[in-house]
């Protein structure tokens, strides 16, 4: 079965004239890791969005682990995807009333799956914590406080905790350093190769392409 299996996928924004995306066929395998690229306003965040059920196909079919997403009722596809998918967007969605650790263990309170799949919240939140370099002072402070490197790593941590099947991932180091950039990716393989997870990643970043088995030019698949 595949991961995601894409089929004549049509989307609009609202007010737009054109269709943002026309994607003929896009299919991602169990442990694929696949980066897409593509121009500013090509559309790859929209894509992420459709893949994650957030945003629902005008036309076509998306399914995600076999489940035909606009099927899903939107309740049915928050849980759908606070149970297998782990998502870490440019704005990174972080509570502010949430300490660090609280933030990065939320997808166990949504999601039973992901709670047992975790094991003990705390010290998989921490050994997570660890991998990113993330200091143990912050651990417990609210994540106001944080530089945007930092609330990135609090972000990516919360995405993979609870091992999800699905880890989908839009620019989410372009506020790293350069080392804590490799870690994260290091880690990133590490958890998905340990849990059979896919991986779907957008960036500009071209030495994080050369990382990745497989890239797909969003140019050459989406033909609006
Ligand atoms: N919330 C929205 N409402 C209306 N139009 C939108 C919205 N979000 C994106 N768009 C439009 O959809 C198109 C694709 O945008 P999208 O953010 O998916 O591109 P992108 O490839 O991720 O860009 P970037 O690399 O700059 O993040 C753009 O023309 C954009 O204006």
């Amino acid at each position: 079965m595949n991961v995601i299996e894409l089929n004549s996928l049509r989307y609009r924004w609202p007010g737009h004239r054109r269709d943002t995306l026309a994607i003929d066929g896009l299919q991602v395998r169990q442990r694929e890791h696949l980066f897409i690229r593509g121009a500013s306003g090509s559309g790859k965040t929209t894509l992420l969005n459709l893949l994650a059920g957030i945003l629902l196909p005008a036309s076509g079919n998306l399914s995600i682990l076999g489940k035909e997403m606009q099927h899903l009722a939107g309740s049915a596809r928050d849980r759908f995807r606070a149970d297998h998918m782990g998502v870490i967007f440019q704005q990174f969605n972080l509570l502010p009333y949430l300490s660090v650790l609280e933030n990065v263990q939320l997808p166990c309170h949504f999601s039973t799956r992901r709670k047992q799949r975790a094991g003990d919240m705390q010290t998989t939140a921490n050994r997570l914590l660890d991998h990113l370099g993330l200091r143990e002072d912050l651990r417990h402070r609210s994540v106001t406080g944080l530089s945007v490197g930092q609330q990135q790593r609090v972000a990516v941590a919360r995405a993979l905790i609870g091992s999800p099947e699905l880890i989908i991932a839009d620019e989410p180091t372009s506020a790293l350093d350069t080392d804590t950039r490799d870690g994260f990716l290091d880690l990133l393989f590490q958890e998905a190769e340990t849990q059979g997870s896919t991986i779907v990643f957008v960036s500009h970043d071209p030495h994080i392409a050369s990382h990745f088995p497989r890239i797909a030019d969003l140019a050459e698949v989406n033909r609006p």
